[in-house]
């Protein structure tokens, strides 16, 4: 049997790649095809930790989890996420290799494309199929001479592409039209169709139009998929603040402030899953409503989304909401943010080193940020419950926090470290591990602490894994999988 590999790529961002991608993964797993996801280059501030402590692009975790594998650092060799307005740290193969600008990225990329070109091929060597997500459009075309995340790669690779539009956006004819129009004749040459995603009504409206498509550029619409209602999958990037859920009981409200470098949005995903609760997320300028629990999140960039933090008047409402018997709970960056003091000696996460500034004084604990960063998978109980519950998370940080005096702690880890914090008051929470609510014990135990008395049971695993099949059965239904893995494969045996 030949292996193949098949990119997708989108007219714009949020066509619908990485959940293409993710269908095509648990749709040749269920073949029993071993298939691995991949894509060459990600920007995103919600990655995901790897078992050897390598970071990665969440959406790969996601679809190596619908193929059946773990994640490997291969599946995303190339992770961009943006610190400063200009700026971003560059990881290269699960290692941050520093941050850059714009400019220095461009210049940069013909090193880059050598990573991505290695950890692709050791998957095509490993696996019978390698679906591959591209990155926003592929018609940038100022950006095209260098591009290793698009056509660039696909030509590097000689790999067929289908082109996904999300036609819930509006104009998806000519956004359809107006990319294979823009790209070469050998690059439109690999496109084998199209994929028209998101998709509300009758579909015999639409015939009309998709017989002009194919007429018009000579390729194939493969499929049409409908807009899937309440579908949930970890988001790459884009913070989503419509609620998940509609009809709400909830006794728990929750609020997040979101920050501009806010990170690991998907933090609290099982929370807003989560039957007994509500979440608000508050953004710029904004009113702060009233909370049971206000979540400080994650953040890429700590002291200037501190900054933002006091702006936007988080300092008066958190001291308010703690008298008040409100609790608070920091997660990685927002734990730092808790603390009292907030050192950057090397400039990690500014243009300007030895940038240092006071946190909101919560936590007897100042955080330095230090050239390792820690990645790392993590298991333990939770240290502060009487009843031993099962806790599991994962580190991405490079800030070093030290207690000025003894505390309790949040978690007892597996290796026998001790990690985060619980106040005295039992009010405040702080810990590094990301992914806190999603073990169930976990969760369970952090809504009782929080006021919640008999909370509902809720397994983001199982929920993300039936969602995963639901999209699938989607996609299976509206296109023609084995037809596409014989096009594929014949591309394969013709190039
Ligand atoms: N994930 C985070 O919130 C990281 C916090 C901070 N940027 C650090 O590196 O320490």
């Amino acid at each position: 049997m030949t292996a193949f590999s098949l990119m997708i790529q989108g007219t714009t961002s949020d066509a619908g790649k990485s959940t293409l991608v993710t269908a095509l993964c648990r749709l040749l797993a269920r073949r029993g095809i071993q298939v691995a996801p991949f894509k060459p280059q990600n920007m995103a501030l919600n990655s995901a930790v790897t078992h050897d402590g390598n970071e990665i692009g969440r959406a790969q975790a996601v679809q190596a989890y619908a193929a059946g594998l773990a994640p490997h650092v291969d599946m995303n060799p190339i992770l961009l996420k943006p610190n400063t307005d200009t700026g971003a740290q560059v990881i290269i193969q699960g290692k941050a290799v520093g941050n850059m600008n714009a400019v220095g990225y461009h210049e940069y990329k013909n090193i880059a494309k050598v990573a991505a070109l290695d950890s692709y091929h050791r998957l095509a060597e490993q696996y019978q199929a390698v679906i591959i997500e591209g990155a926003g459009s592929p018609a940038e075309i100022n950006l095209r001479a260098r591009d290793i995340a698009n056509m660039g790669f696909a030509e590097s690779i000689d790999c067929p592409v289908i082109i996904i539009a999300d036609i819930d956006k509006g104009g998806v004819f000519a956004h359809l039209v107006g990319t294979l129009d823009l790209l070469s004749q050998s690059e439109q040459d690999r496109v084998i169709g199209f994929v028209i995603n998101r998709f509300r009504g009758d579909i015999s409206l639409l015939q009309s139009g998709l017989d002009w498509l194919e007429e018009r550029t000579g390729k194939p619409v493969l499929g049409v998929l409908p807009f899937l209602k309440g579908f949930h999958l970890e988001s790459e990037d884009a913070v989503t603040k419509s609620p998940i859920k509609t009809d709400t009981n909830a006794t728990l409200n929750i609020v997040i402030p979101i920050m501009p470098r806010t990170s690991n949005h998907t933090d609290w995903d099982a929370l807003r899953l989560h039957p007994d609760v509500q979440v608000t997320l508050v953004g710029a300028n904004e009113t702060i409503p009233p909370a049971d629990l206000v979540i400080l999140p994650g953040s890429k960039s700590v002291q200037s989304d501190l900054a933002f933090l006091r702006q936007e008047g988080w300092q008066d409402y958190l001291k308010k909401h703690l008298r008040y018997g409100g609790k608070v709970i920091g997660i990685c960056g927002g734990y730092q943010m808790l603390g009292e003091q907030l050192r950057d000696p090397l400039g990690l996460e500014n243009q300007h080193a030895n940038t240092n500034a006071p946190g909101f004084g919560l936590i007897p604990m100042e955080t330095v940020l230090e050239k390792d960063k820690q990645l790392k998978q993590r298991q333990g109980t939770l240290a502060f419950t009487t009843k031993s519950t099962d806790v599991t998370g994962y580190e991405i940080h490079s800030g070093v926090s030290r207690f000025s005096q003894n505390v309790m702690h949040f978690s007892a880890l597996e290796n026998g470290e001790k990690e985060g914090y619980v106040s005295d008051d039992n009010q405040i929470i702080g810990t590094y591990l990301h992914g806190v609510f999603d073990h169930p014990d976990a969760l369970h135990a952090l809504l009782n602490w929080a006021g919640v008395d008999h909370a509902a049971t809720f397994d983001y695993d199982q929920y993300r894994n039936s969602e995963i099949d639901r999209l699938a059965d989607s996609a299976e239904q509206h296109i023609n999988i084995d037809a596409l893995i014989k096009t594929c494969r014949a591309f394969q045996k013709s190039n």
